[in-house]
């Protein structure tokens, strides 16, 4: 792994503050240091107030992203709503348009994949799987300074990472220097990318992007900083409280809404780490109850919250009757509730709105996750429409009705 002292130089020269040789003109307040969390993480130097841009980052490299159920569409202006998607005859990527097909975009994605002799007729190849695996193709256009800045993130190594770029190898004969670069490049991906914003109400592709000083950020469930994105795809990371100097500065890869069962899982699976974090620690999650179950005794109206959140398998308790639950069957509940959101067509407003106004809190009280995750999905729909208003409890089903 590099030195600390040459990820802040390649940090500087990506962010074009290598002119800034003085501590004093230094435009910055923070400097990347050695993480009591292990590993490295980025710490203030200089106390920072709420509402300071700490920094502007821009993609490595960026593209869609590699899940088996993301939806692909044109791989290059992102839309995934087209009657007339087709693939490139020389490289088999999915296009919408001629204009798409001609950009330079298209041609330096083509550029790559075409030189690769192939090993079945090229309309044979899954543009899927292409697709999933576009955005670490892309990382072989980088020059070799920013390969090196690329390859000099953390890289979470798991034998599962980068199947989509072996798999290629049944369509293409992918020299190995490349292919093995690319698996590399998963594993940093994966171990590193965001997420990047789709705008409000657009029909597209959910893309993934290597933002490399953001990725030294280490996570905290009660973060100090928030990111946003802007058309440019510049993300920028503001601070959403005081930070004071000498301490670290976090950004959260979890929802901040979800409970902390499913914070950590989510951290456990896909970024390797058991968080345990004050928030993570404290059974009521700062008295916000959001893993709260409803008690199992008819005769109580109590929440549900786990003894000991930081052991995997604990046992749980009702706060009013002192019931205790095994874990075992907190996890049926949980799965249960699981089935029950993915049978919902979350694009049906109508049905979000009877299931959040007469169905859930039958099975969880109202301080859930869950229920905070469909009060947003129906503030996101609906908050826009004229007339709609937010009553604290969202909005009366009789007002709805007149809508739609
Ligand atoms: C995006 S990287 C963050 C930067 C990384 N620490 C480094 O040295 O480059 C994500 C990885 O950092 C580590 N990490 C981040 N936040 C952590 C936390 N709160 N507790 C433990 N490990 C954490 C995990 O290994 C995780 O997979």
């Amino acid at each position: 792994m590099v030195s600390r002292e040459q990820l802040s130089v390649m940090i500087k020269h990506h962010l074009g503050l290598l002119a800034f040789g003085d501590e004093d003109d230094y435009p910055v307040k923070w400097a990347v240091y050695e993480s009591p969390l292990g590993g490295r993480g980025l710490v203030a130097t200089q106390d920072i107030k709420a509402g300071e841009v700490l920094f502007v980052d821009y993609p490595l490299v960026y593209g869609p992203r590699s899940g088996i159920t993301v939806q692909q569409g044109c791989t290059v202006c992102k839309n995934i709503d087209s009657d007339i998607f087709f693939k490139c005859s020389k490289c088999s990527l999915t296009l919408c348009s001629v204009q798409c097909q001609n950009s330079e975009f298209h041609s330096s994605d083509c550029s790559i994949i075409s030189r690769w002799p192939n090993k079945v007729p090229i309309e044979e190849v899954d543009e899927t799987l292409l697709s999933r695996a576009l955005t670490a193709i892309r990382a072989l256009l980088l020059n070799e300074d920013q390969k090196y800045f690329l390859t000099s993130l953390q890289a979470n190594r798991l034998p599962q990472y980068g199947s989509e770029i072996r798999d290629l190898k049944q369509y293409f004969d992918i020299p190995s220097h490349e292919e093995e670069f690319m698996i590399l490049v998963t594993c940093v991906l994966n171990t590193n990318a965001f997420q990047m914003a789709t705008q409000y109400g657009k029909k597209e592709m959910s893309l993934r992007g290597l933002y490399p000083v953001a990725s030294i950020l280490n996570h905290s469930c009660v973060p100090n900083t928030r990111n946003c994105f802007n058309g440019d795809l510049q993300m920028t990371v503001k601070a959403t409280k005081t930070i004071d100097a000498g301490s670290e500065i976090f950004t959260c890869y979890s929802g901040m809404l979800w409970g902390t069962p499913a914070r950590r899982l989510y951290l456990y699976r896909t970024k390797h780490f058991l968080c345990d974090c004050d928030r993570c620690a404290d059974p009521t999650e700062r008295g916000t109850l959001l893993a709260a179950l409803k008690c199992f005794s008819p005769d109580c109206q109590g929440s549900l919250l786990p003894i000991h959140p930081l052991k995997t398998t604990t046992a749980w308790r009702c706060l009013e009757c002192g019931m205790r639950v095994p874990n075992d069957n907190i996890c049926v509940i949980q799965s249960a509730l699981g089935s029950l959101m993915g049978s919902l067509d979350l694009k049906n407003v109508d049905e979000l709105e009877n299931f959040y106004l007469n169905r859930i809190t039958r099975y969880v009280p109202r301080t859930n996750q869950i229920v905070l995750d469909l009060q947003c999905r129906l503030i996101w729909e609906l908050g826009e429409t004229d007339g709609l208003r937010w009553n604290g409890k969202f909005t009366e089903h009789k007002y709805s009705q007149k809508i739609f």
